[in-house]
């Protein structure tokens, strides 16, 4: 299934808030027709405006893709007027936090192809990554259709079962916040130990993303990595005593973050 067959069908793209708008930039960038998004948003903002999809525009009759990006919150007001967004062959592609596939299929009936998806915002980028799982109903052709689309924004994998999705939530839905926040905390640490704010914070970000980079690409796993930079006894070293500390450090640290978020998805599902 290729980009072009969805591009020919068309797409629907039901909220285009902070989510919807990282993968809409993501599909206009990689090349993607803007005539062949629909957008369906309350409040749309000027780069929505701006970037020439349809906004608030009726819906073609045949959409290749359904997908929804409205908040789990505003899923109650959202649902009922899903079905309308496509037909019996449209596949409807969730990325909210929470909802489960029963819920939609409640909405939108048991023979809709349903398939659950958990994106994150780097897709602005190109670098994404986005976990899949599909209901009964979702084909092979179908999964691949939603593979093609996410695809064009980064990694796709697809999951054993929606039981996976709250986890993938806590470590890759969510993780960009974690890694924001340590960028932020790095280079406030540097302006602790006397740096000027501005060069700390070109320091954490170059370094942030380099190592993230040095770790997609190596074929050193992680740890071996961390250990490349590791001196006998040298700074690291010191630096790694306190942060991989079983207590205080990053693992118990971590493991509670990725556990609150994976617990507030599923809670979300309620
Ligand atoms: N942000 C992220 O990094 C990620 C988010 N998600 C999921 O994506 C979804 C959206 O999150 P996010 O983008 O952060 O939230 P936002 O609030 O930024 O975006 C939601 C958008 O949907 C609009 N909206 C609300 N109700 C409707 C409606 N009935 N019809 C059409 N549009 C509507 C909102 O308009 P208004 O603001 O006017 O209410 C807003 O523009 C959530 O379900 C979240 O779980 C998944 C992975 C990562
Ligand atoms: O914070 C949230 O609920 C959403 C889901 C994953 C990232 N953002």
């Amino acid at each position: 299934m290729s980009m072009a067959a969805i591009e020919e069908r068309g797409m629907v793209l039901l909220g285009c808030g902070k989510m919807g708008s990282a993968m809409l930039a993501g599909w206009l960038s990689g090349g993607m027709s803007p005539s062949a998004i629909w957008v369906l948003d309350p409040y749309p903002s000027d780069w929505l405006l701006s970037t020439g999809v349809h906004v608030n525009d009726g819906v073609p009759a045949n959409p290749a893709i359904a997908l929804i990006a409205v908040k789990p919150q505003m899923m109650g007001d959202a649902l009922p007027s899903m079905a309308a967004l496509g037909n019996a062959s449209t596949v409807f592609l969730s990325i909210a936090a929470g909802t489960s596939i029963s819920a939609f299929e409640t909405a939108l009936g048991t023979d809709s192809p349903i398939i659950r998806a958990m994106p994150n915002t780097p897709a602005a980028i190109g670098r994404g990554i986005t976990a899949i799982v599909g209901n009964v109903n979702a084909t092979s052709a179908h999964m691949d259709m939603a593979d093609a689309l996410l695809c064009a924004v980064g990694q796709v994998v697809r999951l054993e079962g929606e039981h996976q999705i709250d986890a993938v939530t806590g470590v890759s839905g969510s993780g960009p916040a974690y890694v924001f926040h340590l960028i932020e905390t790095l280079a406030a640490a540097g302006v602790a130990e006397g740096l000027p704010a501005d060069l700390a914070m070109k320091l954490a970000k170059a370094t942030v993303g380099g190592a993230g980079q040095l770790a997609e690409d190596a074929d050193e796993d992680p740890s071996q990595l961390r250990v490349n930079v590791t001196s006998p006894n040298g700074t690291t070293h010191a630096a790694l005593q306190v942060l991989m500390d079983e207590e205080t450090g990053l693992p118990p640290l971590l493991r509670r973050a990725v556990k609150a978020a994976a617990d507030r998805g599923r809670e979300l599902g309620k």
